[in-house]
């Protein structure tokens, strides 16, 4: 307890009810400075949360959760919200093996009306949560705050439709900070400037001016138009196309102004229909190096808050992204057909690297994975070779885009998907671990995992040559294993398996990050007096069918490792295989993978532990096996 410090008396929502407007800009600045060390040590999403401060204050004053709902979009903006509803003391465990998790979750409070960690989800529950109240008869406020970036999701644009439509009685709060994680993209990101600035209108209205200025009795009519409601204003109403589509446009109003902010929100509370509240805020607001560099602070790692300097672990092998994003540049060099998809994450997907060197064919389409995948099936038709780079969890978001228009019509699109596996601090809604099972069972789909960074150089290479149909390969999140990068660049065979060291006893088909497990394992069972083969995948599809039945035949046990779910996995497909080739009653199989649940947040060592994928525990339950 410090002294008087206003934070010291905010336990829930009502204790802002008391609050002076000088104490809520007092306990905004107090919010400020515990994020910052909260984050400098965790990491996090300090920039977006930067921003929302003063706005999540007063929306808690005009407000009252948990009766009224806050549905927050994406969620990465929500820790002031979770510090004003009673976890400020569990605040400092943010992000961190079973702590606080990063993202609004049902479970974890009342408060949290909706769970998220997807963008562009926000309104089509708040519509859904209306709906039911109004189904209901019952009587309260829901409340969803989304970023101009997640306005430029389709969903978004799918639920304002269906609100419009309806009338339904929902305050949506845009949040437009001109930023997604970089730089905001697109049409709806030029016309929020244009609203921001005041320029629709001003241009609108110049333009009918000049138009009835040159009309004979123009100015006569301009007159009354100035008479009608509203004037000229409202017939250029600048948040006309929201008006037009039925929702109620407020704003702009400064996002860090909170007397200018209550007035709006208590107005809209009196509303009947839905309304938008378009708030201007600055992503990063109150700590410089965030505002000078909000995407670099959009997602950070722990940081010298004096300096705003990243603390990275020295000596870190580089990234597979970094090794993605360069290897591409160097690919695309040489072939001009290639070009480079993103849905709003350059830097994340280390497709900047290509966007600075080959602006022509680098496309940012916005937080839009399903438009992203269908514009590269549109490339490809025309024989440009689209290479699609969305996280494994975001590629979730596409599925049906890469079933019906990149399967179904066999086109060469190339999937390239970071992230693949545990993410670590992000937590169940961003571990990429269904990608095996979500494009294995697809027809004329490719699948590819590297051993290391070197090998998804190759691979990358060999998704660029083959153009027989798509292909997909995916890696994960941070540094590789630390290979020598140099070996020269070289397409694979499809559909061909690496041996890399015979066994008498058993032999462990491993894919992807897991093969290094593999070969570490089979280290351990060596120790044991366990022989063991390991073989690099390299394909989830197609699978090395005749390697595996001659391992089959000669030990007559496989074990599989994959960082993916086992249901429908790799391991499955293995079995499947020694199925159809009648091998299945003479060979025993013990696949290792992701269980049958949502695997939470914190460092990937402990959640591999958990789920007994750690090398010492693989050895173990081998041994008892066999
Ligand atoms: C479907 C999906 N795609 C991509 C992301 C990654 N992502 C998280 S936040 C973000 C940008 C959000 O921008 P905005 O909504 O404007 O919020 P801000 O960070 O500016 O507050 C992106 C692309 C995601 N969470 N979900
Ligand atoms: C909130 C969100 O979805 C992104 O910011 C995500 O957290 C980025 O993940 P990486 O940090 O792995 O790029
Ligand atoms: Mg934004």
């Amino acid at each position: 307890m410090s002294e008087n410090k206003i934070l010291d008396r905010v336990n829930s929502p009502l204790d802002l009810k008391t609050l002076t407007l000088k104490e809520m800009n007092r306990l905004a600045e107090e919010i400020r400075q515990l994020l910052i060390e909260v984050v400098s040590k965790n990491g996090g999403h300090l920039a977006p949360n930067l921003g929302v401060v003063e706005l999540t204050i007063a929306l808690h004053r005009v407000f009252d959760s948990p009766r009224d709902k806050f549905i927050f979009d994406v969620g990465h903006q929500a820790y002031i919200h979770k510090i004003i509803t009673g976890r400020k003391e569990a605040f400092p465990t943010l992000r961190t093996y079973k702590g606080l998790s990063g993202f609004p979750k049902r479970q974890e409070s009342e408060h949290d009306a909706f769970g998220v960690g997807h963008s562009s989800t926000s309104v089509s529950a708040a519509d859904g949560i209306a709906a039911a109240r109004d189904l209901k008869g019952e009587n309260y406020h829901v409340v969803a705050i989304i970023g101009d970036g997640a306005m430029t999701g389709g969903m978004s644009f799918e639920a304002l439709n269906h609100i419009g439509d309806t009338g339904r009685r929902i305050i949506i709060i845009l949040n437009d900070n001109e930023m997604s994680i970089s730089k905001n993209v697109g049409a709806m990101s030029q016309y929020l400037y244009q609203l921001r600035t005041g320029e629709t209108y001003n241009k609108l209205k110049h333009n009918l001016e000049n138009w009835l200025g040159d009309m004979k009795h123009g100015d006569d009519v301009l007159e009354v138009i100035d008479r009608v409601k509203g004037g000229v204003k409202y017939l250029v109403s600048p948040g006309s196309i929201f008006e037009y589509l039925g929702i109620k446009y407020f704003g702009p109003v400064d996002g860090h102004d909170i007397e200018a902010l209550l007035p709006m929100l208590t107005a809209a509370k009196r509303e009947e229909g839905p309304v938008l509240i378009h708030v201007v805020t600055k992503k990063g607001k109150g700590y410089t190096p965030a505002e000078e560099r909000p995407n670099e602070f959009h997602g950070t790692g722990p940081f010298d808050i004096a300096t705003g300097k990243k603390i990275t672990k020295p000596g870190a092998p580089p990234t597979y992204t970094s090794v993605f994003g360069k290897t591409l540049v160097e690919l695309a060099e040489k072939d001009k057909s290639i070009v480079a998809i993103t849905a709003a994450m350059p830097e994340g997907t280390g497709t900047n690297l290509f966007a600075q060197r080959f602006p022509d064919r680098f496309f940012d389409v916005g937080i839009a994975e399903q438009h992203a995948v269908t514009f590269a099936a549109g490339l490809a038709t025309e024989g440009i070779k689209p290479v699609t780079a969305i996280y494994s969890t975001f590629m979730q978001r596409a599925y049906d885009q890469v079933v019906h228009d990149i399967c179904m019509q066999n086109l060469p699109v190339k999937l390239c998907m970071d992230r693949a596996g545990l993410v670590g601090d992000d937590g169940y809604t961003h571990h990429g671990v269904f990608d095996y099972a979500y494009l294995i069972p697809l027809p004329n789909m490719t699948v590819m995992a590297p051993k290391d960074e070197n090998e998804l150089r190759h691979m990358l290479l060999t998704a660029m040559e083959y153009n027989a149909g798509p292909i997909s390969l995916r890696y994960p999140r941070g540094s590789g294993v630390g290979v020598n990068l140099s070996e020269p660049l070289h397409t694979l065979p499809i559909g061909k398996a690496e041996t890399l060291r015979e066994g008498r006893d058993l032999t462990i088909w491993a894919i992807g990050s897991m093969v290094a497990e593999a070969e570490k394992t089979a280290d351990l069972l060596q120790a044991k007096g366990i022989s063991a083969g390991v073989v690099n995948m390299r394909f989830a599809k197609p699978l090395d069918e005749d390697l595996l039945c001659e391992n089959a035949a000669k030990t007559h046990r496989i074990v599989t490792m994959e960082e993916g779910v086992l249901k429908g996995g790799v391991g499955d497909a293995v079995m499947e295989t020694l199925n159809r080739y009648g091998q299945m009653h003479m060979t025993a199989v013990l696949p290792f993978g992701i269980p049958d649940e949502f695997i939470s947040q914190g460092d990937k060592k402990l959640l591999m532990h958990d789920i007994g994928l750690t090398p010492e525990q693989m050895a173990e339950k081998i041994s008892h096996w066999m």
